[in-house]
């Protein structure tokens, strides 16, 4: 396989750049609905990526002949399949250790999340597994989950520490996101979530404070000397009964100083003023919102704040889905995220996608435009990554199907329509 990022992918039917220009960060409202797609009858289209980057894109008889002389240059014969960008994963929990199928029974007898919580199991049980377990055994479980998410078509990632809740743990799992991220070829945004619950024999309040006071100096010192580059973005989960919104917002806001990224867990179970607080404090993404209230979409639509939604835990709890379509209406960036851990075993964008619009309501192409441009800006990267235009990573992602809306439309067997996913102009995985 090609590691220098040069690239040519020829014989294309379908390229759905989603925006052909390099300065659209996200799509908002109606515009989620228009994708820019070029399409040849013919399957003459081609994309050449050079040095990570895409370069052209377009009819093959336009080609920079020059590019073609390259003598690194890797070629894939689409044979009339399609492009899509790299799928980007707006929110995932990836590094734990133990699983939690025993909870998953007990779920399906009845049990909410919180009551399951409550009586000892969800965050806490992962937290206990998680404390046990060594570095090396966490980065070797995310190492094989990176891999899978690949396969599925995800070339970047949001990924939250958050089963340690004490320092030493904590900053286990961040150094494990950081290893992975620096040997894996999924691009990682790592986030601080030490305020994922409450630990046990502690407060609300106490943990805020050994969050703010200690914790997030911490990662300000390991961050300037170089050691947590992936480090992107503060999180708490904020509920009622877990951080409310004083306590939230003291912590947001302690990262927020220190440089971090608001991206936090807002209005999950119930209408708390989650989405509120972040429209206030400059979030740059919240993520659930299955209880947010008019008032909440509406400062989140004026703030810009993206709202990153998650349909397989709203699935899997059998929730009230967030208001999609009232968000989408109002002009709120949507994003989508898999929210891959414990809870909701789910690591594949396309099921994701799949669920968004049958469950919340979306069509195709604003699904797409979720899981790709729009949750690329979540992360900061609505310039760079998301789409396929000249100048943006040649994150890519070859489907055999000549027509692109069957990486949704084929539920579980995704897999079987992606033949070859390229990261930074490079296959990192290829179907057989
Ligand atoms: N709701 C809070 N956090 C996760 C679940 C984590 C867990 O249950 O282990 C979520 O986003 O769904
Ligand atoms: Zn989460």
């Amino acid at each position: 396989m090609s590691s220098t990022g040069n690239l040519l992918i020829t014989n294309l039917h379908q390229i759905v750049q989603i925006v052909d220009d390099g300065d659209t960060a996200f799509l908002a409202g109606k515009d989620m609905s228009s994708i820019k797609v070029l399409e040849s009858k013919s399957n003459d289209l081609a994309i050449l990526s050079t040095d990570g980057l895409i370069k052209f894109i377009g009819p093959k008889s336009n080609l920079p002949t020059d590019v073609i002389e390259l003598p690194t240059l890797a070629t894939i014969d689409a044979c009339g399949g399609s492009v899509i960008p790299g799928l980007v994963d707006g929110h995932s929990h990836p590094v734990f250790a133990g699983d939690r199928v025993h909870e998953f029974a007990m779920k399906l007898a009845g049990a909410t999340y919180m009551e399951v919580q409550a009586a000892g199991g969800g965050i806490h049980f992962t937290t206990t597994k998680t404390r046990e377990a060594t570095k090396a055994a966490l980065v070797a479980d995310f190492k094989k989950i990176a891999t899978e998410m690949i396969k599925n078509g995800t070339t970047t990632l949001e990924a939250k520490s958050g089963y340690g809740l004490e320092w030493e743990t904590e900053l286990k799992m961040l150094e494990a996101i950081q290893e992975v991220a620096d040997l894996h070829t999924i691009e990682v945004s790592a986030t601080f979530c030490g305020a994922h619950a409450v630990p046990r024999g502690s407060t609300e309040a106490k943990q805020a404070e050994v969050i703010v006071s200690h914790m997030i100096p911490e990662l300000v010192k390991l961050k300037s000397a170089g050691k947590l580059n992936s480090l992107e973005n503060i999180d708490v989960f904020c509920e009622k009964n877990v951080f409310e919104l004083e306590s939230s917002k003291k912590i947001l806001k302690a990262g927020k100083d220190a440089g971090l990224a608001v991206n936090f867990h807002a209005d999950e179970l119930s209408a708390l003023g989650g989405a509120e607080l972040g429209a206030e404090i400059g979030a740059r993404a919240m993520s659930h919102l299955e209880e947010i209230s008019e008032k909440g979409i509406a400062a989140m639509a004026k703030a810009g704040t993206v709202a990153t939604l998650l349909p397989s835990t709203a699935f899997m709890l059998r929730l009230t889905p967030p208001p999609a379509r009232a968000m989408i209406d109002a002009g709120v960036i949507i994003a989508l995220g898999s929210d891959f851990n414990p809870n909701a075993y789910c690591l594949s964008m396309p099921t994701i996608m799949h669920l968004a619009c049958v469950n919340f309501r979306m069509s195709m192409p604003e699904a797409l435009v979720a899981a790709t441009l729009n949750s690329a800006h979540s992360l900061g990267r609505g310039n760079t990554h998301g789409a396929i235009t000249v100048g943006r990573v040649a994150d890519l992602i070859v489907l055999t199907a000549a027509n692109w809306e069957h990486i949704i439309y084929r539920l579980a067997a995704q897999c079987s329509v992606i033949n070859t996913v390229v990261k930074a102009g490079n296959v990192v995985y290829q179907h057989s």
